[in-house]
């Protein structure tokens, strides 16, 4: 005697389907059973993410109506829900957003780059920041420097930023500006070698689930030279201009022009410019001198014809000020080592860039 389908359908009935928890011909994943001469063939219409919840189902079935009196073979094939088309859509269609895109509630993005380390980026960024906050404006600095992260001692915050709902990340803030460092993201004393997309996982997190809150301009400082960060910054968000920071040297600025060169291929318009370290003032007597030459960064910027924002003098008070947790136009806003640093925050207001 031939088995009949009833038979098929009932010794399937024992078996529970892992979604619905009924029984498995009731869910509807039983698809084009046949039963041909002892032959039954059946498919499991399923959700491919839930194939290993089905896996054992397929076992099972095949062993119960393989059981079954007058069945010869057996067959159960999985495949994939087909989802019903979605109907045209006949409204007219704005173009898929593609490119870089704002983020919201921040007005404008500078990046603050380097083509070498150590040419005193970060305390641009800083002094820049903290000047543009007095100034006036909401201003947040995120410190993207993956190799060494200096922002949280540079605007003297320390701890971990917290997540309170574990999907937005509450900044730091100190001197008027709010700021988070990608370093914070990762445990403390522990060196991080950021591969690619991890890179790109954190930096997307930093731009869209820190709660900046509503900025006038976040100020990005970069790692030095012309890697991933300047790459996927450009590439995720629209960045309205760059500060390129270089000591006179010709070494400093060979890599401050690759800089340049890159942000151009990114369509990163640069602002301009800064000297940094261009003379050195005696903290005693005043004395100047040009301990790295002068006017490098001058020239240089003349013929890449881009604006020298500042030179900003090589001075203790600076370092000691920057490494001592507040910026000197925090200390000493009214010095002339704060100087160049407000003038450029005032350029920056003044170019509507800021
Ligand atoms: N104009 C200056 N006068 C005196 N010291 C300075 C000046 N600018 C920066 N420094 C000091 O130089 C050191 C390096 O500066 P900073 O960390 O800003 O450089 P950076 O380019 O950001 O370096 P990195 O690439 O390592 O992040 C710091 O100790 C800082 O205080």
């Amino acid at each position: 005697m031939s088995v009949t389908r009833d038979a098929v359908l009932t010794a399937l009935n024992g078996i529970t389907d892992p979604v619905t928890n009924g029984p498995l011909p009731a869910s509807g994943a039983v698809k084009a059973l046949t039963v041909d001469d002892g032959a039954v063939r059946f498919v499991l219409e399923i959700a491919p993410s839930r194939a290993a919840d089905y896996a054992p189902v397929q076992a099972e079935a095949e062993r119960l109506v393989g059981a079954l009196d007058g069945v010869t073979k057996v067959s159960v094939v999985m495949t994939a829900h087909s989802t019903p088309a979605a109907p045209p859509d006949l409204k007219p269609q704005r173009a898929a957003p593609a490119g870089p895109q704002p983020i919201p509630g921040i007005a404008r993005i500078i990046a603050v780059a380097s083509g070498k380390g150590g040419v005193g980026k970060s305390t641009v960024a800083a002094n820049l920041a903290c000047a543009l906050s007095a100034a006036g404006r909401r201003v947040g600095l995120l410190d993207a420097d993956v190799y060494g992260p200096s922002q949280p001692r540079m605007l003297g915050v320390s701890g971990r930023p917290a997540s309170p709902d574990g999907k937005t990340i509450l900044p730091l803030r100190n001197f008027g500006v709010t700021m988070m460092s990608i370093g914070l993201m990762t445990n403390e004393d522990q060196a991080v070698v950021w591969r690619g997309p991890m890179l790109m996982g954190a930096l997307q997190q930093m731009m869209n689930q820190v709660q900046w809150g509503t900025l006038d301009v976040l100020i990005v400082d970069l790692p030095p030279g012309t890697g991933d960060v300047q790459m996927t910054l450009a590439q995720k968000a629209r960045v309205d201009g760059a500060i390129i920071v270089s000591t006179p040297q010709d070494v400093a600025l060979l890599d401050a022009r690759k800089g340049i060169d890159m942000f151009q291929q990114l369509h990163v318009p640069i602002i301009g410019m800064i000297e940094n370290m261009s003379t050195h003032i005696c903290s005693n007597c005043g004395h100047e001198e040009h301990v790295f030459g002068h006017g490098g960064v001058a020239r240089e910027a003349e013929k890449l014809g881009v604006p020298l924002l500042a030179e900003i003098p090589l001075h203790l008070s600076i370092r000691m000020a920057a490494d001592g947790g507040a910026p000197i136009v925090v200390t000493d806003p009214d010095s002339a080592q704060a100087a160049g640093f407000r003038s450029v925050a005032r350029h920056l207001i003044d170019a509507d860039l800021a």
